[in-house]
């Protein structure tokens, strides 16, 4: 296996697959140093994950052997070319896997491996980087997973077992778009309007007045634009997910911890891509709309700003 991009969700689910017995490499930027040196530390409810890997390279090295999987954990992020960054790792054979945040993430990758099966991941996990190497997993780590853009191939359930052999639960789904929906439903409302409120986390989200309203109005309009893309969500979605989010303890998502740590956000795969497929097909999404130019207005200024 090469990870590339071992941060909080590259390093945790390698972990996941070192403890599942796997050769385990990781393709590092700014972390190369100190992880070849230390390894990874990772804190977890599942016990002490940490782990050194079997190989660290740095983004552009070349194999001479290219491996069975690949998995893509990077930030989804305008000028990341995903495609580019996996070119080296990627040979005939290789299957690639993405965990990755966002709606419509796939194509970018399948575009430049047409040939190469291509699993679609989404991370149900609490995990973050405190510093260089050190990992923080708070919760949870469910993964979903199918083959994009549909099925459950054979490689799909390999990747899937040794996941599990690891000890992370594991949803097999034949739509994985439809799934990237459903968590589309949570995190297009909830992340940028974590950010816009200043890194509210999701009890200040619900409980401020207007909050949970607000937040049901953008799910409305996910709801929308999902079943024309052909995805239609139970009618109790949006109820289901009010009343899971206020089961949680507060909670701050990727996107707030991004925009706290000064880091750029995933604005287009979360929420752009939303509005762009609801302007296809005709979908009124005003309240993602105006979401969507708040927070590229805020990039803007942070870019002019540093
Ligand atoms: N953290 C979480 O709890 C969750 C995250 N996700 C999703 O998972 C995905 C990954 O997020 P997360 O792990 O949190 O993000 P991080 O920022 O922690 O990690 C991203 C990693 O990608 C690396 N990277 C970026 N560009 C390159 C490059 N050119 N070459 C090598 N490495 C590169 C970064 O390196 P560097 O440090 O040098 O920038 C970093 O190690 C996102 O889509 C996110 O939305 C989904 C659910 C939960
Ligand atoms: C759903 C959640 C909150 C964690 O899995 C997430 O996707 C995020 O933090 O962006």
């Amino acid at each position: 296996m090469v990870m590339v991009g071992a941060g909080a969700i590259g390093s945790f689910y390698g972990a996941i697959l070192k403890r599942a017995g796997c050769h385990v490499s990781v393709v590092l930027r700014s972390e190369y140093d100190v992880v070849r040196e230390k390894g990874f530390s990772i804190d977890s409810p599942l016990g002490d994950l940490s782990y050194q890997p079997d190989a660290v390279y740095r983004d552009g090295e070349t194999l001479e052997q290219a491996p069975d999987y690949v998995i893509c954990c990077v930030k989804v992020l305008p000028g990341v070319d995903r495609g580019a960054l996996l070119k080296p790792w990627v040979g005939e054979h290789t299957r690639i896997v993405l965990i990755e945040n966002g709606i419509d993430i796939e194509r970018a990758v399948a575009d430049v491996f047409p040939a190469n099966p291509l699993i679609s991941c989404l991370a149900f996990i609490a995990v973050s980087r405190t510093e260089p190497g050190r990992i923080e997993h708070k919760a949870f780590g469910q993964l979903t997973m199918g083959t994009w853009p549909d099925g459950i191939s054979d490689d799909c359930r390999a990747i899937a077992a040794l996941f599990e052999a690891g000890g992370i639960n594991i949803k097999l789904s034949e739509s994985v778009v439809a799934e990237r929906w459903r968590k589309s439903l949570w995190n297009t409302p909830f992340n940028p309007l974590s950010v816009l409120a200043g890194g509210a986390d999701t009890v200040t989200m619900l409980d401020t007045e207007g909050g949970e309203a607000l937040v049901r109005e953008m799910m409305a309009e996910v709801v929308a634009v999902a079943a024309a893309d052909g995805h239609p969500m139970p009618e109790d979605a949006i109820d289901k997910n009010i009343a899971g989010t206020r089961k949680m303890p507060a909670y701050r998502n990727s996107m707030a911890l991004d925009y706290l740590n000064g880091r750029p956000m995933e604005i287009d795969a979360i929420l752009g891509n939303v509005v762009a497929i609801a302007q296809q097909h005709g979908v009124a999404v005003p309240r993602l709309e105006t979401m969507r130019a708040a927070l590229a207005m805020r990039d803007v200024q942070a870019a002019k700003d540093n």
